[in-house]
């Protein structure tokens, strides 16, 4: 919608990695229908300017069309929100579904420096999410972020503990050790250095780093390691052998 600002790199990164991607825009939904997709890919962005919470009017636009939503996540396929796409999956209490009924049970606040942080993290893949297992298991990725609003917040201590229960934290933010995650290794204080969420069937992920920005190798910081590939074509790599294997 307007303010987004990512759908290009989205778009071709889901492209290289074999989908037939294509744009949609919130005005076209209805016309086009969810279920005639394999894969929903929510770009990052300022979506209405962030007026009054970043991802909140653009959740109000998807709003109407939330039971086509929610049997296009029944069904299995992957709905994927990145930075203000995930904050429009958490406005919408797709994230991280921790009750038979979806009503939201976190927000994402504004980061803890009171900034906008805008620089590459390291993130550990810290689930055993089916999507991204093979490729990732053990790994700390680099990945650049670029938000103001990225601090998850839980609205209890059961709705954390039910999220580790069910294996809904699929990346943590931490130093190139795997070691220390204080500031600035964790750009907002997101509780658990959480950089990335699942649903309960992890079909449906949110993530605040922007994979679709270190496509090749090139994209990557310089940090003395040799960085071949991109940590993105991995990432989507991952998602169409995934969709692949659904049958689409
Ligand atoms: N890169 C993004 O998607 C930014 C998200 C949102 N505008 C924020 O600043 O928090």
């Amino acid at each position: 919608m307007e303010g987004t600002n990512n759908e290009e790199e989205a778009f071709l990164s889901l492209r290289r990695s074999g989908f037939e991607s294509e744009y949609v825009h919130v005005s076209e939904i209805g016309k086009k229908k969810f279920e005639d997709y394999d894969l929903l890919f929510i770009p990052g962005g300022f979506s209405a300017g962030d007026y009054v919470r970043a991802g909140a009017i653009f959740a109000s636009r998807l709003a109407p069309h939330i039971n086509e939503l929610n049997k296009f996540v029944d069904s299995g396929k992957i709905l994927i929100g990145v930075c203000n796409g995930f904050q429009v999956l958490s406005e919408l209490g797709m994230i991280p579904d921790t009750g038979t009924e979806r009503k939201r049970t976190m927000v994402l606040g504004t980061n803890d420096s009171d900034r906008f942080e805008c620089r590459y993290t390291y993130i550990k893949y810290t689930s055993k999410n089916k999507i991204f297992r093979r490729h990732f298991e053990g790994k700390i990725l680099q990945v650049p972020v670029a938000h103001m609003e990225g601090k998850v917040i839980f609205d209890s201590k059961k709705t954390l503990d039910s999220v580790i229960e069910n294996d809904q934290m699929i990346f943590q933010y931490t130093d190139i050790n795997g070691t220390d995650s204080s500031y600035p290794w964790n750009p907002n204080g997101s509780v658990m250095d959480i950089a990335g969420l699942t649903n309960r069937e992890g079909n449906v992920i949110g993530l605040m780093p922007h994979p679709e920005r270190v496509y090749y190798g090139f994209q990557m910081m310089n940090d003395g390691n040799k960085h071949k590939n991109g940590t993105g074509e991995v990432f989507f790599n991952s998602l169409y052998e995934y969709t692949k294997k659904l049958g689409a």
